[in-house]
């Protein structure tokens, strides 16, 4: 059967009520684990000096260099040593109170299918690839594993508070498409990003996207597009000042917010720190300017 028709292979797998199911390593194909490794090499070549240090050297002690689709029992074994968290191998897309709740016990849950080949550089779905190589590694990096934890029991408050998503901006545009800012200039620590050649480029060197100084509640209040580059990077100084962000009662930030208005995700405020204003240039043309 066309593989463009192939739906995911473990939609129909037995799950837990977790959400967790098995990642049956044992039954990829050659295929799809060529496809893992022409992917890892793509991006192999182009992180070395946008990707930030922490990731470069998570990347490493943790082997993922290793050939093929990794088995999540023996990279948990490697991942547990450093920061114990692990990863647990679920279909696609789970329910927030099942992410959260995974997240805020240090397991990360990540799609046990590859993309189809027709959709090497489109994700319609996190895949393997972009859960694994794009958010794995940081989870061995001590401060940004417990600002994730964090996250996660953050996450559960919030969906009691009807609060969610202001938080899952927050979740955007820092672990998905996040920039840190160091001495030796900008970087990226965004799994979205990490995991996407063209966007690892764009991220940095375009000259199209803002780039401002990361704020909590100007964070939580910006809009943003799912089906496309960012049009606004938020770029935090450490994962300590993320963390720290992280341990304030959330609950006065949410009365304040429920009295902003949202922001637009290419707008630029009065209150922002700008480290470049973006000419949207590549929105333009795009319905997106
Ligand atoms: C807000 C929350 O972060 C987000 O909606 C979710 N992300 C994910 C999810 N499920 C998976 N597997 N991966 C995600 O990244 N469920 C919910
Ligand atoms: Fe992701």
């Amino acid at each position: 059967m066309a593989e463009a028709l192939q739906k995911n292979r473990y939609a129909d797998a037995p799950r837990r009520a977790d959400w967790t199911i098995d990642q049956q390593w044992t039954s990829y194909t050659p295929q799809e684990h060529d496809r893992w490794n022409r992917l890892f090499a793509r991006q192999a070549k182009l992180l070395p000096g946008r990707a930030c240090d922490a990731f470069l050297a998570a990347k490493q002690k943790l082997e993922l260099s290793r050939d093929g689709i990794p088995d999540f029992a023996e990279l948990s074994a490697r991942l547990s040593v450093f920061t114990g968290w692990r990863v647990v191998p679920v279909a696609g897309l789970i329910p927030d109170d099942a992410f959260f709740d995974h997240l805020a016990n240090r397991r990360f849950p990540a799609g046990a299918f590859i993309r189809p080949e027709h959709e090497l550089d489109y994700l319609s779905e996190p895949d393997v690839f972009h859960d694994v190589f794009g958010h794995v590694p940081l989870l061995a990096d001590p401060v940004y594993a417990e600002f994730l934890e964090a996250y996660g029991k953050g996450g559960q408050r919030a969906l009691r508070r009807g609060q969610l998503h202001h938080l899952a901006r927050l979740y955007w545009y820092t672990v998905e498409f996040g920039l840190i800012s160091t001495s030796q200039g900008l970087r990226i620590f965004g799994a979205g990003i990490l995991s996407s050649p063209g966007e690892t480029v764009f991220a940095l060197e375009d000259s199209s996207p803002n780039r401002i100084a990361f704020d909590l509640e100007r964070v939580m209040r910006t809009k943003y597009i799912i089906s496309d580059y960012q049009q606004t990077y938020f770029v935090v100084e450490s994962f300590e000042q993320l963390l720290q962000k992280c341990y304030q009662d959330f609950g006065a930030l949410y009365d304040d917010l429920r009295m902003q208005p949202d922001i637009a995700a290419q707008e630029i405020t009065p209150a922002d720190r700008i480290l470049t204003k973006g000419d949207h240039h590549y929105f333009e043309g795009r319905g997106l300017a």
